[in-house]
């Protein structure tokens, strides 16, 4: 656990970066620091690892106050990644990774070995470390910069906009990857961005800062989406804040119906104006307008009970039919859920 224990940072010019901030980020957990641009996320950071000393109040990990530890053996416990990864360009990518062991006195194999081991958990290619950064893209340089935080491993990582610099699609799987890092290896990660989805998709909390330095609200994604503590952070939230609640919805509790469905070929008989065409193995084809054989549109799908109310709804909206399609892990269609029953349950989650 890493206590913030009414730390103030002011620097030699007045400026006031961070104004008695107490916050908590707890053991095994992400927790995220975010707010608008000069809000002190980046100075409370390195408050942790001792970059920046506080010019009052104290910094606890685990109960022991950090300005109690000598920085280099601080560090040994703290992984810290970076924009741009911050990788050394004359290195080769495996010695790198291997920058702590070999500050540790491993020697070359043992460290190059654990390297290699890292690189792969990040999910690179291990011939890769025998590249030189440059030699990488950005987002596989940021993989690198994860490998090489981990390769000590250490119980705290802290990561300061770690994927502001690569595009989308690269930046969604490097979250997707940190997530499934996390649940592995549960190190205690403060995490700091200015993007509020990236806040709300890794944090287990989310602690929302204004300029200033001052702690606006700490809670977990769903509570902050659902109780703002005042205007800034509704406005910091943005205007999309309804709809990403609904990324807090589980479809488990979605009424589906198993009648709306036909054999791919087969002809779509009764009153129904819309039926979902299977294929052989149950997988949706696409859907099926009434009098309209042979023509399917576009099923849009979600998974049943793992996926939010926010998917099931995008499914819907891409499905000509209006409904969405429910399957399981194997994309086998276990039934449909139509507007109706959509309806429903968003009245049920906005009225509780
Ligand atoms: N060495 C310094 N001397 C004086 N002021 C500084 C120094 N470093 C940062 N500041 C100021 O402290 C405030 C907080 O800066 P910090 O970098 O912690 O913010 P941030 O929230 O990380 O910002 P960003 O999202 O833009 O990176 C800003 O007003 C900044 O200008």
């Amino acid at each position: 656990m890493i206590t913030f224990d009414a730390v103030t940072k002011r620097y030699p010019d007045g400026t006031v970066a961070v104004d008695r901030l107490g916050l908590e980020a707890r053991t095994g957990e992400i927790t995220v620091l975010v707010g608008p641009s000069g809000c002190g996320k980046t100075t409370s950071l390195r408050m942790i690892n001792r970059m920046i000393d506080p010019s009052e109040g104290r910094i606890l990990l685990d109960g022991a106050p950090v300005d109690t530890v000598d920085p280099p053996v601080l560090r040994r416990g703290i992984g810290y990644v970076i924009q741009q990864a911050g990788l050394f360009p004359h290195r080769k990518v495996v010695d790198n990774v291997a920058t702590v062991p070999y500050l540790l006195g491993w020697n070359r194999k043992r460290a190059r070995g654990r390297a290699m081991e890292l690189l792969e958990r990040v999910g690179l290619d291990p011939a890769m470390g025998e590249r030189y950064p440059f030699q990488l893209s950005g987002g596989q340089q940021q993989r690198v910069g994860v490998a090489r935080a981990l390769a000590a491993d250490p119980p705290v990582l802290l990561m300061d906009e770690p994927f502001s610099a690569v595009d989308p699609v690269v930046r969604t799987n490097l979250q997707d990857e940190l997530i499934r890092l996390q649940a592995e290896l549960n190190k205690t990660i403060v995490f700091v961005t200015h993007d509020i989805d990236e806040a709300i998709k890794l944090g287990d909390r989310v602690a929302v800062l204004r300029v200033g330095g001052k702690l606006a609200q700490v809670a977990d994604p769903k509570t902050l989406l659902t109780e703002p503590a005042d205007d800034f952070v509704r406005e910091f939230l943005g205007r999309d804040r309804g709809i990403r609640r609904l990324q807090f919805v589980s479809t488990g509790g979605l009424r589906l119906r198993t009648d709306l469905t036909v054999r791919e070929g087969a002809d779509g008989r009764g009153d129904e104006p819309w039926l979902l065409a299977l294929t052989a193995e149950g997988r949706a084809a696409g859907w099926l307008a009434r009098g309209r054989p042979g023509e399917l549109g576009p099923a849009g799908t979600f998974r049943h009970g793992r996926d939010s109310m926010r998917a099931a709804l995008d499914a819907a909206l891409l499905s000509p039919s209006g409904h969405a399609v429910a399957v399981d892990e194997q994309d086998k269609v276990v039934g449909v859920a139509t507007r109706q029953a959509l309806d429903e349950a968003l009245t049920e989650a906005v009225h509780g």
